[in-house]
């Protein structure tokens, strides 16, 4: 699904307004009728309410006054409250409004928290439609606003968003202080960012995307590339499998994974790649540890590489040169640890390897502080799959900076320095240097334990090896890792899952796109 920012929808608004000539109004009309009808349907259960329709100054209130009236038409009990004066409301908004007034709709205008607090109590709501901002909030929610967004969260009453729930920047997913949780949220025309990027897609509840009459014409200078992964959009990546291909055909894998201690996530890194469809999967360790792997691993072959102390030597470099020769990509970093010598092996390594790569974990750790060297590669983009935590050593942000602005940090890393940014975390995304981005919606929590990203760094690698360009492979695995998680969670549940639990699920999430089937 296409996600766009408030922006373009404000231009599409625009376009549809003063060049193709339909009223605003007309728009404002039909938003209001469409979201009634997706209430109406949504919570057909609680009839006749009482609803509480909660308006913010601009044209989001101006659609919950649409909403008022069509709903008490419809035999609904309904209280409009109104955050500001009478004398605020202006344009289309305003239109109606003094439809509204002229009905037997009680509405209310409050200008402090009191009146706010009283409002709220006295209406009793069973529902309440959030109409306080939409694609026109500009900072962040304080003072009444604040108040009002706390209450109707604290409220028992289901919720009910027009257009995003208040609060959430539609451009990013961002939390401007604080939004509205919503149980149903329905917008207009397109979804936008904000409904489908973490954390404020957390506050969508179930989305609701419905037509408002804005003609195809009007929407062409829509210039995002951003979208929602979901199953079709998966399904359309997988790379080509003839039944007749030998294991040359699907690609050979070198990862360069695994210190004392960390042979599980070499091994991880492994098996995933196996069961992520590579042809052939070999595991390049420290000599020290190699040994361990030989009987960890089965499918996978292994190799013995220089090490210090159990850690990769730079003197390394060569031997992972020299087996890279006949492999058509690397992952690089799996459980390698830290040190200088294994910063500068990274230093001499990337700018020679050509191959599709992805770096992960410590890997990522010991790119931070020398980001540059990333430039200097002349291959395709490598991939890049830090968690929260890898990409604030990346990037010098906290990790509740980084959380608080995925989708622009993901973004604009990946414009920043040449590469493909996997994001890890709810709703992983995933961004080109060329400003594409998309969203993951696989996985749940199950994933929130040690190995899973080693799975994920495995999976990624064995689709860079069958062929798939970097951006492609990054999208496909984020999703597979993310369903392979759900087929888990489906027979054990998601807690105490295991990232080895995962391998086996894999092809079995594969099989799901490749088919077109659920299998569970
Ligand atoms: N023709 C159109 O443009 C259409 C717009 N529609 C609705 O209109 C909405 C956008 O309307 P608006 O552009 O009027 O914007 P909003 O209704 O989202 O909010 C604008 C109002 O909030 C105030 N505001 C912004 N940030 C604030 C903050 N942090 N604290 C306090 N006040 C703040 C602004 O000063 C303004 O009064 C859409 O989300 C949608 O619901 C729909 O009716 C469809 C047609
Ligand atoms: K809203």
């Amino acid at each position: 699904m296409r996600l766009i920012r408030a922006e373009e929808m404000v231009a599409v608004d625009q376009r549809a307004i003063n060049q193709l000539g339909i009223p605003g109004a007309v728009l404002m009309e039909n938003a209001g009728r469409a979201a009634t009808d997706a209430f109406c349907a949504e919570f057909a259960n609680c009839f006749p309410g009482p609803v509480l329709v909660l308006a913010g100054k601009g044209n989001n209130g101006g659609d919950g006054y649409v909403m008022a009236r069509i709903l008490a038409d419809r035999g609904w009990r309904v209280q409009t409250t109104v955050l500001g004066k009478r004398e605020d409301i202006a344009g289309d908004a305003a239109v109606m409004l003094s439809i509204l007034e002229q009905l037997n709709v009680p509405i209310g205008y409050v200008a402090d928290e009191a009146g706010l607090q009283f409002s709220l109590a006295a209406a009793e709501a069973k529902l309440i439609i959030d109409g306080l901002f939409g694609t026109g909030l500009k900072s962040d929610v304080r003072g009444l606003y604040a108040t009002a967004i706390e209450l109707v969260n604290a409220s028992p009453a289901k919720v009910f968003a027009i257009d995003i729930p208040s609060g959430v920047d539609g451009s990013s997913g961002r939390i401007c202080g604080m939004a509205v949780r919503a149980d149903l949220t329905v917008t207009f025309d397109q979804a936008k960012i904000g409904h489908g990027s973490y954390p404020g897609a957390a506050c969508v509840g179930r989305l609701e995307v419905v037509d408002i009459g804005i003609p195809q014409l009007g929407r062409e200078k829509v210039t995002s590339d951003v979208r929602l992964v979901d199953v079709a959009e998966a399904a359309r990546l997988l790379p080509e499998r003839p039944v007749a291909g030998h294991k040359g055909r699907f690609g050979h894998l070198l990862i360069v994974a695994g210190a004392p201690g960390k042979t599980g996530a070499a091994a991880l890194a492994g098996n995933a790649a196996v069961r992520g469809g590579s042809g052939l999967v070999t595991v390049a360790a420290p000599a020290a540890v190699h040994d361990i792997l030989e009987v960890k691993l089965t499918e996978a072959m292994t190799c013995p590489l220089a090490h210090v102390d159990g850690f990769l030597a730079t003197s390394a470099e060569e031997q992972i040169l020299e087996l890279l020769t006949e492999k058509q990509a690397l992952a690089f970093g799996p459980g390698v640890g830290q040190g200088d010598d294994l910063r500068n092996l990274l230093t001499v390594l990337l700018p020679q390897v050509e191959l599709p790569m992805v770096i992960d974990a410590d890997g990522l750790n010991l790119l931070a502080g020398q980001l540059g060297i990333l430039q200097e590669r002349k291959g395709p983009w490598p991939v890049l799959t830090p968690h929260p935590g890898e990409m604030a050593r990346l990037c010098g942000l906290s990790v509740a900076e980084i959380e608080a602005e995925r989708f622009r940090v993901a973004k604009g890393f990946a414009r920043a320095h040449n590469v493909v940014l996997l994001l890890k975390g709810a709703r992983t995304v995933i961004a080109a240097p060329d400003g594409r981005v998309r969203i993951n919606s696989s996985g749940n929590d199950g994933l929130a334990s040690g190995g899973s990203g080693d799975v994920l760094t495995g999976l990624v690698g064995a689709l860079l090896a069958q062929g798939l360009e970097s951006f492609d492979a990054a999208i496909l695995a984020a999703w597979l890792h993310g369903r392979a998680a759900e087929l888990v969670a489906a027979g054990q549940g998601a807690a105490g899952m295991a990232a080895s639990d995962l391998l086996c699920q894999l092809p079995v999430a594969r099989r799901e796109l490749s088919e077109g089937v659920c299998l569970c």
